[in-house]
């Protein structure tokens, strides 16, 4: 697991750490300078001489970093120069006492350098302390930087990057890598911000989980499959494994029922029935003949069959759907991923009396596991698309408060959102996933751990990190232009370890 922090999150654990540990601001300091260093010797050491670095530092401790590093680099034989940018009046203390040692050390410092002269840019004009768009003279120097030849290291984030959002405040520094202080901050894996931090490092600098003081970070990734997934009985049979009921596919909307079974078997299912339009019976039989066929006369019992049940891939907003939709609200109570269209109905005017019925469900403990894309969060919120997109944490909270359920907002980082507690920010996955049928096979996939047992967060997790990891699977065999939602759903778990639990 690892943590992503906001700003502020990250300024409070400087704090403790400092105030409430004891290890002093300098300490911490040297030791990010420090690991910066290490990180250009790994890559530079054997060509020393060749290597010449600008540092552009700024008037806060990011720049004091940047200073300590010049000074580091410059005692080890290193070519620094540093470029200051700001008022050195207005510079922090830690800044100022960084420059007083700085001037004991072969580093130059006047502002006739010429970034296209040094082959290594170092950003330290802004860290976390970034307030406000980038203009002016700081708009200069991250222009300066990005034009200039040379690989691009950025300390801490990206200069321009909202560290809390990934968004471009103004402009911004687009680095080859970042070496990122404590915790690995939020906008540094949040788009755009992840391209502009290139490859991300995290370097220990003495502030860990010591340092919460009971308050810890909102939101984490995993970056393998550290998770676990369900235990699989040697001694299982079909039904161990859980009976996954999908109700999927209008009309002429086949794919979507044979996706989405497909990947609730590929990911460990016993049995999955598909509920779905008489006219797909036979497409559906021969898109996947290991699952059950129902018609939607046959709901009711297929409802008292059923572990778990989800609803909406591929079902449209006909009145056959708003019926099984009805059903399936009104006639069971176990556990349900609501999907696509199904999430439409409830967003109409004529769906809110079940959306009613389904929060009293949420609340009287009904598993309610809500997968919407932005378009979808949007249209149950009832707030524009845009808004969704900036406050997609906020936005999925809130839909999971109103059903006292678990919702997925689906988006280039899906977050799983719980009614409090953390959030989970999905970094798997590629720009091939934006495909037709993408989120079929993740309803799937979480119907497939649902119906192993699994509890609801860990469902929605789980799931969206195991389909992004398809996605990469998938795209490494066809290239991110050519992933089909069929690759996705055949590469589940094409990876796996089980004894591992590791990405082999
Ligand atoms: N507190 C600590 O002890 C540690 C801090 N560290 C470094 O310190 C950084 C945070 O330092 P600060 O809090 O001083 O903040 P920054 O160095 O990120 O920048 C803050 C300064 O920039 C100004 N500023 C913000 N946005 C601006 C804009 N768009 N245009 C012009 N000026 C702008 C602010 O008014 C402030 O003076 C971290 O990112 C990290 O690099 C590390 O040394 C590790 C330990
Ligand atoms: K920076």
């Amino acid at each position: 697991m690892r943590y992503l922090v906001t700003a502020q999150e990250m300024k409070q654990y400087d704090k403790n750490t400092i105030e409430y540990l004891g290890i002093p601001g300098p300490v911490l300091m040297e030791r990010a300078a420090l690991a910066a260093e290490d990180f250009l010797k790994e890559r530079f050491d054997a060509v020393k001489e060749r290597t010449k670095v600008l540092i552009f530092a700024g008037m806060g401790n990011n720049g004091g970093d940047g200073l300590a590093l010049a000074r580091l680099l410059a005692a080890d034989g290193y070519t620094v120069a540093v470029r200051l940018v700001g008022d050195p009046e207005k510079a922090t203390e830690q800044w100022k006492s960084q420059w007083q040692t700085l001037q004991h050390f072969p580093v130059k410092t006047d502002s006739n350098t010429q970034a296209d002269e040094y082959n290594v840019i170092v950003d330290a004009l802004f860290g976390v302390g970034l307030s406000r768009p980038v203009e002016g003279i700081y708009a200069e120097a991250v222009e300066e930087m990005n034009v200039a030849e040379g690989f691009k290291l950025a300390l801490d984030v990206p200069s321009g990057i909202c560290s809390d959002t990934g968004r471009v405040l103004g402009c911004a520094f687009l680095a080859d890598a970042t070496i990122t202080f404590g915790f690995c901050k939020r906008g540094l894996v949040m788009y755009p911000g992840t391209d502009y931090a290139g490859q991300v490092h995290i370097a220990n600098v003495g502030i860990g989980p010591e340092s919460f003081l009971g308050q810890s970070p909102e939101m984490y990734t995993y970056d393998s499959c550290e998770q676990h997934l369900p235990d699989r009985t040697s001694s299982g049979n079909k039904g161990t494994f859980g009976k996954a009921l999908l109700v999927a596919g209008s009309n002429g909307m086949a794919g979507a029922a044979i996706l989405a079974a497909r990947a609730a078997y590929r990911t460990g299912a016993g049995m999955v029935k598909v509920i779905t339009a008489e006219e797909n019976r036979q497409i559906l039989q021969q898109g996947i003949p290991e699952a059950l066929y129902g018609s939607c006369r046959q709901l009711s019992e297929s409802l008292e069959w059923a572990d778990v049940i989800a609803i909406g891939p591929g079902i449209g907003r006909e009145e056959q759907a708003r019926e099984c939709l009805k059903k399936v609200v009104e006639k069971s109570r176990k556990p349900l991923v609501l999907d696509a269209d199904a999430l439409n109905l409830l967003a109409e005017e004529n769906g809110k009396a079940l959306a009613e019925k389904l929060h009293t469900q949420g609340a009287e403990g009904r598993v309610i596991i809500l997968t919407p894309h932005v378009g979808e969060l949007s249209r149950l919120l009832a707030k524009t698309i845009p808004e969704c997109k900036k406050e997609l944490p906020e936005c999925g909270r809130e839909l999971a408060e109103r059903f006292h359920g678990v919702a997925v907002a689906k988006d280039a980082r899906t977050i799983v959102c719980k009614e409090q507690g953390e959030f989970y920010l999905n970094t798997t996955g590629n720009s091939g996933m934006a495909t037709a049928g993408s989120g079929d096979v993740l309803t799937g996939v979480i119907l497939g751990l649902l119906a192993q047992g699994m509890n609801a967060i860990d469902a929605a997790v789980n799931g969206v990190y195991l389909h992004g990891r398809a996605g990469e699977l998938a795209a490494k065999l066809h290239t991110e232009y050519g992933v089909m939602a069929g690759d996705i759903a055949d590469c589940l778990m094409k990876d796996y370890d089980e004894k591992e639990s590791v990405k082999k």
